[in-house]
């Protein structure tokens, strides 16, 4: 496993520097959005342009509009009527002005609606397809990564960002737009006063500094507290969730749940308060300067007019592009620190996709052996989990013989499922060395082993899925093949289980959704053990997923599996030993190692462990 150190030690507050270094990320997203639809990028892009300068247009002709208001106001007393105002055409230019400004409200209007549309469209598919490629990218890391606080933490937090990005976007545009806008408005301001963009500036930046200071301390709050607010899903979802109701009821757990809920949401909201409470304070006051800033330039402009400096439509077109101006550069500073605050969250979606797998095919990958000829031998190996300070195996030393059906035997905790595990390689040894016809299982198609080892866990999935689906994850790519499934569920003894369902093969099963039926563990283990002759692997592994079966079935389905997988490697789990002793030979683990390996008569000829468990159980039911 390799996962990126994080980006810092969470608690320690970020430099400015840092905080906009984060920008970068933006660079790897807007080619993301890009490469979701270029045809929708440039749509909105060149919407956006084109609304972009319609405010300036629009407050130049409403000064226009006054102005000639102005010059055809007549000296009090004067009284005009319509009808001759309208036939001497005096009317005419300022007809004019005021349709060229409802044209221009109308197109802003509609050129604003469609860049909602687009946005709309845009997003959604870029929440599609920023998923897809969550999930492609987890579906390539080791099983070890999953397991790992830090990593499910970063998972955790990337999963949320292909949610919540997708407003980064309309933003960024949003801000580009109204840049643009600013640059027009502000051209037309140079022309008459420069001198009030400067003031503009001086009463803005404190606001913006204020901003992005607020942005980073809510990201490294929300940073510290990932684990914290992992644990409030959980609790949620085992308050509430089919699969736990059972046992939260019998053990009346709502109570403890809840004020363990409300311990840590009490918790999480405090801190939330405090950082929200502090920024409305300093916003406001940041913000009155702006406010203050704004005024000094009015009165001025008004003086200025009254001096006969400017035109009353100038006073307005003045007034109103330096408000306008003021608003923008305000909602275009905090967006851009927002903008800064969001690109450190990217952080982590970016990390999450750094993160490469250990376990992965060499280039030079060697197709796996078709048949197997000799098995697969373990060479002292050794393995322990991560952050684990106990080895779960080590010292094992055996030969798995091509065609033989071996049974694993042990006490909880003695290594077994990790053995199938190292075998399918879900985890690479840490000593020693697996392998197979000769050669190192490093040296292999990843992909070709994971298609020649079928196993069956004990936690095998009980997928929301139908009964025919639920059978067809053993080879995916049958799950249209419906007689094939079907042979499957007959060799597992699931076919008389499905039959039984009111839609059979297409019935839904579980609980999580409408119409879904539920199967008793056995019956669904029967549908499990399905998955195995349907992928009908070279070797085939059941890791105890029949110990709900009832003993007349385990029996059964160990007897036909054990026929129809004649000739094939198997290795099988089981705490009972009338299955166990099916097998050809049975090896036996301690404490990671192993102690004994033979047939039944062997081994209990040899009186160790084995012949002490056997006898063990076999004493319970005389
Ligand atoms: N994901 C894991 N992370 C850390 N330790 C683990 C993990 N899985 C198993 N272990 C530890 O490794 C050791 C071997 O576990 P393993 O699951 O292989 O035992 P097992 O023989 O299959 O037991 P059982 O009969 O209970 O299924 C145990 O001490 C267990 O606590």
């Amino acid at each position: 496993m390799s996962v990126p150190p994080p980006a810092r030690p969470a608690s320690t507050p970020r430099s400015l520097r840092e905080r906009f270094g984060a920008l970068r990320n933006l660079r790897p997203f807007l080619r993301q959005v890009w490469d979701t639809s270029p045809g929708l990028t440039l749509a909105t892009l060149t919407l956006r342009l084109l609304r972009a300068l319609l405010p300036v247009l629009m407050l130049y002709v409403g000064k226009l509009i006054i102005d000639e208001v102005v010059l055809l106001a007549q000296p009090a007393g004067t009284v005009w009527n319509l009808r001759d105002a309208w036939t001497s055409g005096t009317l005419d230019h300022l007809l004019l002005l005021v349709g060229l400004e409802f044209a221009l409200a109308i197109v802003s209007d509609i050129l604003g609606r469609l860049v909602t549309l687009v946005d709309s469209l845009l997003s959604e598919l870029f929440v599609n397809a920023a998923s897809i490629r969550l999930m492609q990218h987890a579906a390539t890391l080791d099983l070890e990564d999953f397991e790992d606080a830090d990593l499910q933490d970063r998972l955790e937090r990337a999963r949320r960002q292909t949610m919540g990005r997708s407003q980064l976007m309309s933003q960024l545009f949003g801000q580009a737009q109204d840049a643009v806008t600013v640059i027009s408005f502000a051209i037309g301001l140079l022309a008459y006063a420069p001198w009030l963009i400067a003031l503009l500036l001086v009463a803005l930046l404190p606001a913006f500094l204020g901003e992005a200071h607020f942005n980073a301390l809510n990201y490294s709050l929300n940073y510290v507290w990932t684990p914290e607010r992992r644990e409030l899903d959980y609790i949620r979802q085992t308050g509430a969730s089919v699969e736990s109701a059972k046992e939260v009821k019998i053990f009346a757990l709502q109570d403890f749940l809840i004020q363990r809920y409300r311990e840590l949401a009490e918790k999480f909201y405090a801190a939330n308060r405090r950082l929200a409470g502090r920024r409305a304070l300093w916003g406001s006051v940041l913000a009155s300067v702006g406010t203050l800033g704004y005024y000094a330039a009015y009165g001025y402009l008004a003086w200025r007019t009254v001096r006969g400096d400017f035109t009353i439509g100038d006073l307005t077109f003045l007034a109103g592009s330096f408000r306008r101006l003021r608003q923008l550069l305000e909602s275009l500073l905090s967006g851009f620190s927002q903008v800064a605050g969001q690109a450190l969250y990217l952080d982590d979606l970016y990390s999450f996709f750094e993160i490469a797998p250990e376990i992965a095919t060499r280039d030079d990958a060697l197709p796996i052996p078709e048949p197997i000829r000799d098995g697969f031998v373990f060479e002292n190996v050794g393995f322990r989990y991560p952050g684990a300070e106990r080895w779960a195996v080590r010292g094992l030393r055996f030969h798995l013989r091509a065609g033989e059906a071996l049974a694993l035997v042990g006490e909880n905790g003695a290594g077994k499922t990790t053995l199938v595990k190292l075998l399918a390689r879900l985890y690479d040894p840490d000593e020693g060395r697996i392998l197979l016809d000769g050669r190192d299982l490093r040296d292999y198609d990843l992909d070709q082993l994971r298609a020649a080892v079928g196993v069956i866990f004990q936690d095998f999935v009980r997928y929301n899925l139908t009964a025919a689906e639920n059978i067809a994850v053993g080879r995916i790519a049958a799950r249209d093949d419906r007689a094939a499934i079907e042979r499957a569920a007959e060799r597992s003894l699931a076919d008389e289980v499905i039959r039984r369902l009111p839609q059979g093969y297409d019935q839904p099963l579980g609980r999580r959704f409408r119409n879904g039926v539920d199967l008793s563990g056995g019956e669904w283990q029967k549908l499990a053990i399905a998955r195995a002759y349907l992928r009908d692997a070279q070797v085939m592994i059941l890791d105890e997923p029949t110990a709900a079966l009832d003993a007349r079935s385990e029996f059964e389905v160990f007897e036909r599996f054990k026929d129809l997988s004649e000739g094939k490697t198997t290795v099988l789990i089981s705490h009972r030993f009338s299955t166990v002793r099916m097998a050809d030979r049975i090896l036996v683990l301690k404490d990671g190692g192993v102690i004994e390996l033979g047939s039944h008569a062997e081994l209990l000829a040899a009186d160790g462990l084995y012949a002490e468990l056997f006898n063990l159980q076999a004493e319970g039911y005389r």
